[in-house]
């Protein structure tokens, strides 16, 4: 089969809108401190949230992990896993292209909601590294990224799991750029309690697995 030229203009697009968000971070999530750090995870909860908002899924889990890095999982009907008309996985294209939607200016910000993904290509490009998984029917896609959201290989075929659907996100944040990637659960917990209450029946749940004891809260209304 024809293999797809490795670098064409399309890598390009792609390293200069990942560059481009490395540079001015501040520009696209308002600061590098805490508060931008914190806005990572909102953008990744929002698109969880944007796929129960539509009627998918019940149940979204936010976990800290022990190495610092952060997991979002949902139960919606996961991200699309086919091949986007660029030749590369969509999910690539969601995670690396910068899409009109997301509304950032220095420091006011307007979450993205009902656009799958928008902020997610920000995320990516401010994280040393980020694992997306996606269930459909059973089979779980992976695809990994790396330095600032360079895809480490392709998307792939992870086998069977027991999750119907969904989509499961986990990321680092760049110490190189934040000031501190150290996430604050009493700040995400007092959001999560927010998202859960303007999601009626949604059931939000905080994990921190950080300590010795783990650390839990459910949010459901
Ligand atoms: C945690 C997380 C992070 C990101 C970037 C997207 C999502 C996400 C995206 C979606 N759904 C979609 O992308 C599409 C799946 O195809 C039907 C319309 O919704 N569900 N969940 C979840």
């Amino acid at each position: 089969m024809k293999k797809r030229n490795e670098y064409d203009d399309s890598s390009i697009q792609i390293l200069e809108g990942l560059e481009a968000v490395r540079k001015r971070p501040g520009m696209y999530i308002g600061s590098t401190d805490g508060r931008g750090l914190h806005h990572l995870v909102y953008e990744i909860v929002d698109n969880a949230v944007d796929e129960a908002l539509a009627g998918f899924g019940q149940k979204i889990a936010v976990t800290i992990n022990a190495d610092g890095s952060l997991t979002v999982q949902d139960e919606g009907r996961g991200m699309p896993t086919g091949m986007h008309s660029s030749g590369r996985p969509t999910i690539e294209v969601i995670l690396t292209i910068l899409h009109a939607g997301g509304k950032f200016t220095e420091n006011n910000y307007k979450t993205s909601g009902g656009l799958h993904g928008v902020g997610a290509s920000v995320v990516n490009a401010l994280s040393s590294w980020l694992v997306v998984e996606v269930a459909r029917d059973h089979q779980l896609y992976r695809e990994k990224f790396v330095n600032g959201g360079h895809p480490q290989g392709t998307l792939k075929s992870a086998g069977h799991t027991k999750l119907k659907s969904g989509t499961t996100l986990t990321f680092m944040p760049d110490k190189t750029i934040f000031t501190t990637t150290a996430f604050d659960y009493d700040t995400l917990a007092e959001r999560l309690r927010e998202s859960a209450f303007l999601l009626k029946g949604i059931e939000i749940t905080l994990t921190d697995l950080r300590g010795e004891e783990a650390r839990e809260d459910v949010f459901k209304f």
